[in-house]
């Protein structure tokens, strides 16, 4: 099937190799110049496990092109919507300027018996509008709502083997016909036994807001219970392994730390608040406001945590923070909290220094007013504290008896609470987590 797929993002650019791999021929559509020149010479315009190697596997076979030029829609039978929905800026709610901008450009090339599928998180009540805005100019053509669950750092096999599909679709004459569409777009995960549910477009929209909301609360519920183990000298990750040996529980996203970051988790649940607000239900909703600051709160935590590291002064003292990305194994830095925790020491007095394996570029962007050094042996030369932040394997890996003699004090702050203390201890380090003794 001839497949289009607007917005070549984290997502998009996934999304679309994906498809390729699933043996559609797809062309990936995007505003940005420069990553579409990356994706047709078979590059990630980001860092993404396996998917330098998927783009260039698929770009071999001739199924898989990009292009800025939008009337390349024009022939396709699908159309994914794959455009990004960030925080308005000031205001709790989803800019949704892209997503209207994309199907907007779009209505032109739509063909009677096309399906537009919409896979950017929007909050509830947008797919309704966007389909009596497609219906309106083609009349003969369709609108779905297909929400996407893939994490970075595991998109390409998330994306190939989710742990279902959602299909959110009009209540019309050509339902069925929706349905069969997409059926026939994943018959290969289908084929495997991936579960599917058919709802109406609000649940769908709802179905995404709401996984991202539980995941959020999940991770908050175990950080709140750090902060009572460290006013108890309990030890949290100790009462997470306990607690989520109920399989009612789980243990599953209740690794307490410096809290949760990246483009989606932070600002899809302060743009569920502003739609529950708009539909007067702002109620029903009052505790992610809690989620939000039990989870911005860490972040502070973990800046007071270093100036008691650091002797009660933060003023001149070389900090090194490893890791910059939201998490390991993604370069991706919005709403990352290790850079956010490395600007706040910065703003107090201290000498920072940030390192990560892959996320460097998009940090220096971001932050310029920090020092960045690639080699994490460089990082923590002659450094009065090291701040885990971002647990990448290489981080997790490192080992406290060669680093000793390399830092002017051997303190250091776990934000992630995945290293040994008793190693650390033992090699002379003074070891400090996070809801941990
Ligand atoms: N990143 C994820 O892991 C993930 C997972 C599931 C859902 N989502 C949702 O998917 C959406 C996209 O997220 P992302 O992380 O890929 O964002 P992103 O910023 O990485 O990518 C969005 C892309 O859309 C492009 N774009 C903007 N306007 C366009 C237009 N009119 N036509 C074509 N392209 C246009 C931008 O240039 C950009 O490349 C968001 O709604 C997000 O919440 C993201
Ligand atoms: O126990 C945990 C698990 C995660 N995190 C943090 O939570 C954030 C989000 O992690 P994760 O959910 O793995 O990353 P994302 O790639 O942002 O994926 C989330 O957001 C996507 C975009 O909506 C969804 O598609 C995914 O299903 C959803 O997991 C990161 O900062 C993690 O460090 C914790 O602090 N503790």
């Amino acid at each position: 099937m001839r497949i289009s797929v607007l917005g070549c993002g984290y997502l998009g650019a996934v999304h679309a190799a994906c498809m390729a791999k699933l043996g559609h021929e797809v062309v990936g559509i995007d505003v940005d110049a420069r990553k579409i020149s990356e994706l047709s010479l078979a590059k990630a315009p980001f860092y993404e496990p396996g998917l330098d190697e998927l783009l260039a596997e698929v770009q071999s076979t001739g199924r898989l092109s990009f292009t800025t030029d939008l009337s390349a829609a024009q022939g396709s039978r699908v159309h994914f919507i794959c455009v990004g929905t960030p925080q308005k800026k000031g205001e709790n709610g989803a800019d949704l300027t892209y997503v209207e901008s994309a199907v907007t450009g779009l209505l032109p090339h739509l063909s009677p018996g096309d399906l537009v599928v919409g896979k950017s998180t929007v909050p509830v009540g947008t797919a309704s509008h966007l389909a009596d805005r497609v219906t309106a100019v083609a009349p003969d053509a369709d609108l779905a709502w297909n929400p996407e669950f893939l994490r970075e750092g595991h998109a390409v096999s998330d994306t190939l083997q989710p742990d279902r599909f959602v299909y959110g679709v009009a209540n019309s004459s050509s339902q069925h016909l929706t349905v069969e569409l997409l059926d026939e777009v994943y018959a290969g995960p289908l084929s495997e036994g991936t579960p599917r549910l058919v709802t109406d477009l609000a649940t769908a929209e709802l179905v995404k807001t709401a996984a991202n909301s539980f995941l959020a609360t999940k991770i908050s519920f175990i950080n709140a219970m750090a902060e009572l183990c460290e006013a108890t000298g309990a030890d949290v990750t100790q009462l997470a392994d306990a607690i989520g040996m109920d399989d009612r529980i789980g243990r599953k996203f209740l690794n307490a730390g410096i809290g949760f970051g990246g483009g989606c988790l932070p600002k899809d649940i302060r743009a569920f608040m502003a739609r529950a607000g708009e539909l007067g239900a702002d109620q029903a909703l009052t505790f992610l406001r809690e989620v939000d600051s039990i989870n911005m709160r860490r972040r502070s935590r973990v800046v007071e945590l270093t100036r008691a590291l650091c002797d009660g002064s933060l003023l001149g003292k070389n900090i090194t923070v490893l890791g910059a990305s939201f998490k390991p194994d993604s370069d991706d830095v919005r709403d990352s909290p290790a850079l956010s925790v490395a600007a706040q020491l910065q703003l107090q007095g201290a000498i920072v220094t940030v390192s990560d394996p892959k996320a460097l570029r998009n940090a220096s962007l971001r932050f310029p007013e920090l020092q960045y050094e690639p080699s994490t042996e460089l990082a923590v030369k002659g450094a009065d504290a090291l701040l885990l932040l971002t647990e990448w394997q290489e981080y997790r890996d490192l080992d406290p008896c060669e680093l000793v003699d390399a830092v002017a004090t051997p303190r250091i702050l776990d934000g992630r609470n995945v290293l040994d203390p008793a190693k650390w201890r033992a090699a002379g380090w003074t070891y400090r987590g996070l809801g941990r003794p």
